[in-house]
């Protein structure tokens, strides 16, 4: 199996708090992983540092393999690197398609920017909604929108932090039909997940942080088992 992520000795400190301590993490082409751990593990911030928002003090990080250490943001989207935050990032008051067209329009243009919106609409289930401001669509379908606008540009790997967050169970269910779906078109996803009904459903592994370093690795069955998986959710086990 080709490994389109690898993740070497990653370091990162803000003052005293350390958000990446010695990260080794690898996923392979075509995973489903999720990323799981209490509160202030460091799970944003390892989407950050895989994005480039924060540059690490020590260590690299290989994507499809080419060291994207020294890129920016943009030239890490650029190689097929793609997100949805947790805080949604729509124009409530552009409508569902201009939010597309504006997501998209560096990328695509004229037939195939038009072909692509279609598409999208269709995969979220918002080909109704095309014209409906978005700051009016449901809390789920305005997920689903931010879904879209991050698969539109065909990235190869997709970050999605809390993607069911706020949703209903109905809307999670959804949410993760669409992400298999995703993953059957090729798109890798790794994302953290606080639910553990939804990491069941759509994860092949699960990585668990704690404390800005990685606690422990395996299937979810391995991952619920674990003792000491379940202590640090309480409080009781330091790094
Ligand atoms: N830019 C920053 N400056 C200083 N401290 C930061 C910064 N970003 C994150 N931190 C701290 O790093 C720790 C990890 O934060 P992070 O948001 O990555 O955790 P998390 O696992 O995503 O938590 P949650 O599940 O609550 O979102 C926290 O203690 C946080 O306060």
């Amino acid at each position: 199996m080709t490994q389109i992520l690898q993740v070497s000795k990653l370091n990162k400190r803000f003052g005293g708090v350390t958000v990446a301590r010695d990260i080794d993490f690898a996923l392979d082409e075509g995973a489903m992983h999720c990323l799981i751990g209490p509160n202030g593990a460091g799970k944003s911030s390892f989407f950050r540092l895989l994005l480039g928002e924060h540059a690490p003090d020590s260590g690299t990080i290989t994507f499809r393999g080419r060291d994207i250490t020294p890129l920016r943001s943009f030239q890490r989207i650029r190689e097929g690197i793609s997100v949805k935050f947790q805080v949604p990032g729509i124009f409530k008051a552009l409508s569902v398609r201009q939010n597309l067209q504006i997501a998209f329009q560096h990328h695509l243009h004229g037939a195939s920017l038009t072909g692509t919106i279609r598409q999208v609409l269709d995969f979220t289930g918002l080909t109704s909604e095309a014209a409906t401001p978005a700051g009016v669509l449901s809390h789920g379908q305005q997920q689903w929108l931010e879904i879209g606008m991050a698969v539109g540009v065909e990235p190869r790997l997709l970050l999605l932090d809390e993607p069911t967050a706020g949703m209903s169970p109905d809307e999670t269910r959804k949410t993760g039909e669409m992400l298999h779906d995703l993953n059957a078109r090729g798109i890798t996803i790794l994302a953290v997940e606080h639910d553990m009904a939804f990491v069941q459903q759509i994860a092949h592994s699960v990585t668990v942080l704690h404390m800005g370093a990685i606690f422990a690795q395996g299937s979810i069955d391995q991952i619920t088992a674990h003792p000491g998986v379940q202590e640090i959710y309480l409080g009781a086990v330091d790094a």
